[in-house]
């Protein structure tokens, strides 16, 4: 369901992006929202060099990330883009947009992921928090560290009451698009990854033959 990533960026990295958004411009989020009553926060202008920077630099930290590819299985990522919430910005309850324009074609989003860029002891409230039934959970997570989580769900970010918190954001279509298909071939792999040299070569064909097969009738290529 959701997948934590620690240490997606590196230090030096997050460094950087923190470099980055202090000298750039960063507009209203309203504009890639324009109708929402609830988005209340700043993203970087998409038109400069610092933007393509930023969003090179997260792209290539997720596509590096070994869980982020077993979890997410992506097939197409949208540019990350920064994010700021200064103290009592938020972004109210939501369901992300289900299509969104990539280049020349449209990516159906299915995992969203936030990219935590400051340290959360700099800034208070601030948490993303995803809607589960009755409940909600919460994640403030250290810099550098990231979470998945299905685009299908209602979610929020709390106010910010005292300094700054800066992320990063992207979505991600998947090779399979079920969550529930999503999660069994994940937990597999798992199995795959952690007990394959354990087991007689002949189950871990067959583990193997299970696998392949699944990601045939699930999957799209790409
Ligand atoms: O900043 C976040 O953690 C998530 C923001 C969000 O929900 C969105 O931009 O759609
Ligand atoms: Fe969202």
């Amino acid at each position: 369901m959701f997948q934590e990533i620690a240490d997606v960026l590196t230090a030096e990295e997050c460094a950087r992006l923190r470099d980055i958004a202090k000298s750039a411009r960063f507009v209203d989020g309203r504009i890639s929202s324009p109708h929402s009553q609830v988005k209340d926060n700043l993203q970087i202008d998409s038109g400069g060099e610092a933007y393509a920077e930023s969003s090179r630099l997260v792209a290539t930290a997720l596509q590096r990330n070994e869980t982020f590819r077993n979890f997410a299985y992506p097939r197409i990522m949208a540019p990350p883009l920064l994010a700021r919430y200064e103290p009592a910005m938020r972004y109210g309850l939501h369901s992300d947009a289900p299509f969104m324009q990539v280049g020349a074609r449209p990516l159906r989003s299915d995992l969203s992921c936030t990219v935590f860029l400051g340290d959360p002891d700099t800034y208070e409230g601030g948490e993303l928090a995803i809607t589960l039934g009755t409940r909600q959970v919460t994640f403030k997570l250290p810099a550098g560290s990231a979470v998945l989580y299905p685009s299908t769900t209602l979610h929020e970010v709390l106010p910010v009451t005292a300094g700054e918190r800066l992320v990063a954001i992207t979505f991600i279509e998947s090779q399979i698009a079920d969550p529930v298909f999503r999660e069994l071939l994940f937990q597999l792999d798992e199995v795959a990854a952690l007990e394959g040299f354990n087991m007689s070569w002949e189950n871990r064909t067959r583990l193997q033959y299970v696998r392949a097969n699944l990601r045939r009738i699930w999957g799209e290529a790409g």
